[in-house]
């Protein structure tokens, strides 16, 4: 893994609370809503997939959204959005197992776990669909991709750069998502998808992460080759409320 060297100190601050919390003593066992299934009826009645994330906040992010995690949600799947993604880091992005538990609950499409799991045993705070494995943290991703997948959950596997890429692929990942955001220096550019894209084999489901917030840049994306689209900030902080941002970009391709 990398040393902490190299990171935003934002970034290796995560990592140390990370590290930190308490290891629940139950291993979880997920009966999962499919996610490429939910792209899929996405695609087939004409929405591009759009993963919409709950974020309260984040080391790039001013204040913290005191809205209701569960009506977001609610306005977000209205507008289309095929998943949901939910923070559950509590001390940089205002996350919580407990809010992942009620987004669940209030709708039926496939919920990710966003958060820094660094070890097995932090997949066991709460059931979710898919977890997230950021390739840079996870020392052992095939460990990791295995101890998740023997618990029910799908998996969506982070990477930067094509050398990550290759070892999310040589691990076995069928989902892949491309961050456009450095951790290094939390810069965002989206030339980054466009420059991993090309790199990704077809059977793999492709998602673009991070710093897409207007119907040129989804459309963008989708041209670079994105199945779909992970999107926090550009909804929740975008121009029109939560339902109608969300709509503007699973509608983008027909702008
Ligand atoms: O708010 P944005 O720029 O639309 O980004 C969403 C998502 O990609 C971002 O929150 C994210 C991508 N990878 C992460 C890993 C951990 C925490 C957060 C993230």
């Amino acid at each position: 893994m990398d040393s902490i060297e190299g990171l935003a100190p934002a970034v290796a601050s995560i990592l140390d609370a990370a590290r930190a919390r308490p290891t629940p003593d139950e291993r979880v066992a997920v009966t999962p809503r499919d996610l490429r299934a939910a792209f899929a009826r996405a695609e087939s009645d004409g929405r591009v997939p759009v993963i919409a994330e709950v974020k309260p906040t984040s080391p790039t992010t001013e204040g913290t959204d005191e809205r209701d995690p569960v009506e977001l949600a609610r306005e977000m799947v209205d507008g289309g959005a095929a998943a949901l993604s939910v923070l559950t880091e509590p001390e940089h992005f205002g996350g919580s197992v407990e809010t992942l538990r009620r987004v669940r609950e209030a709708v039926d499409v496939p919920v990710l776990r966003k958060d820094f799991l660094l070890e097995e045993s932090h997949l066991d705070a709460v059931e979710a669909d898919v977890v997230l494995l950021i390739v840079r943290f996870v020392d052992d991703l095939p460990g990791m991709l295995a101890a998740a997948r023997d618990r029910g959950f799908q998996v969506l596997v982070e990477v930067h750069d094509e050398a990550e890429l290759e070892r999310a692929l040589d691990a076995g990942a069928d989902v892949v998502g491309v961050n456009n955001r450095d951790l290094a220096n939390l810069v965002v550019n989206l030339e980054t998808f466009e420059s991993v894209a090309p790199h990704v084999p077809d059977d793999v489901t492709l998602v673009a992460e991070s710093g897409i917030a207007l119907p040129a840049e989804a459309a963008r994306m989708r041209r670079a080759g994105a199945d779909a689209l992970l999107v926090g900030t550009g909804i929740v902080r975008g121009p029109s409320d939560v339902t109608e941002n969300t709509r503007r970009l699973t509608t983008s391709m027909t702008q």
